[in-house]
């Protein structure tokens, strides 16, 4: 029984302020985790074997679950809309747009940008934390990390903890997982010589419940980035991600309910409307709080959806809208010509 959830003092009838109800929800979910960390431990010391912990884990987060829909809160509005978006005009914070003749010259731009995004890392915590995309971006990624070029500086990869920004409920050889597609495009390519980063890909344990991957996944962010009641969000150096033809990024997809996920880290989806259905994704709180986020984009293919999310207004509600909206000037788009075709969004000329 988790003892420190109680949610008893809120009388459903009465109104209450959305930021009490806000401060509630988070401290009842944080005594949770605690809790459940807790029980996990003692579980393990007593030798309970892991499907028996797991079944506790899930018990417990269900309890919570029921005594958060006991916290009467009305859903917030989705994140953008016209609101943010002027304000982000008014306010002349804008994403940066790079566009490049092509993939070469995109990945020794990207190569150079990475390089900064890593020295600064190494300056705040000696570490370089960086969540990655899966789909087209690691091949691009490959390119601009593992070029022979020291001019921008050298990737020291002993020193960079791998997250990723979303990934499919599959076996970790499966062709549609991300983790595959990073190994087999960039960690197994790696030279000994720039040293070996440490890789966090989901605990494939709990592949029939894509909530509790979800909570473990946050577990794991959180052993690295401190524990979630003292700090609010994990704060990545760097968030390199991909954008989809339908304007989604991570496993955040246009219109679905995830983008108001406004207290978990991870959050799981049983619909993504891109096969596979399951997956689990980093929130977009998350995904808005690094450091510095990068979209990477090349091809036709990917013009439509750039000319809707970088010139119009509907595009703003898109979920890479959103990490626009959100991010701002942190944000930085690798393009190649193709992709940017006939946008009439400002191009940066440098670095
Ligand atoms: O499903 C996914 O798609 C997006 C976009 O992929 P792309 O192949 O169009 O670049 C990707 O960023 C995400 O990680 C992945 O799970």
């Amino acid at each position: 029984m988790i003892s420190r959830i109680d949610s008893s003092s809120l009388d459903p009838q009465i109104p209450f302020c959305s930021k009490c109800v806000e401060e509630l929800k988070r401290k009842m979910t944080a005594d949770f985790h605690e809790e459940r960390r807790e029980m996990t431990r003692v579980a393990r010391v007593r030798d309970w074997t892991d499907e028996e912990i797991s079944a506790m884990r899930i018990e417990l987060r269900d309890q919570l679950y029921e005594e958060l829909k006991s916290v009467n809160k009305p859903l917030p509005p989705l994140p953008g809309g016209d609101d943010s978006a002027s304000r982000r005009r008014t306010m002349g914070k804008q994403p940066n747009l790079y566009s490049f003749d092509g993939i070469d010259s995109l990945a020794t731009a990207l190569r150079k940008y990475v390089l900064q995004c890593q020295s600064a890392g190494f300056e705040r915590h000696n570490a370089f934390k960086v969540a990655v995309s899966g789909g087209s971006l690691p091949k691009t990624l490959t390119k601009a990390l593992l070029a022979q070029d020291d001019e921008a500086g050298k990737v020291d990869f002993s020193k960079w903890e791998v997250f990723f920004a979303d990934e499919r409920a599959v076996p970790l050889d499966h062709e549609d997982s991300n983790y595959k597609v990073l190994k087999d495009e960039l960690l197994d390519k790696i030279p000994e010589s720039m040293g070996k980063p440490i890789v966090h890909p989901i605990d494939v344990h709990y592949m029939g419940d894509v909530q509790e991957m979800a909570d473990q996944y946050q577990d794991a962010l959180m052993k690295s980035f401190a524990a979630k009641d003292s700090v609010k969000i994990p704060i990545f150096d760097l968030l390199l991600l991909g954008c989809g033809p339908d304007g989604h990024t991570c496993s955040l997809f246009p219109n679905h309910e995830l983008l108001r996920e406004s207290d978990a880290w991870v959050a799981p989806i049983e619909d993504s409307p891109k096969p596979p259905k399951k997956r689990i994704t980093l929130t977009l709180p998350v995904v808005t709080g690094g450091i510095k986020i990068a979209f990477v984009a090349t091809g036709e293919g990917k013009r439509e959806i750039l000319s809707k999310i970088l010139d119009t207004e509907e595009g703003r509600s898109l979920p890479c809208g959103l990490v626009n909206e959100g991010g701002a000037e942190k944000v930085s788009w690798f393009t190649d010509h193709g992709a940017v075709q006939g946008v009439s969004f400002p191009r940066r000329g440098s670095l």
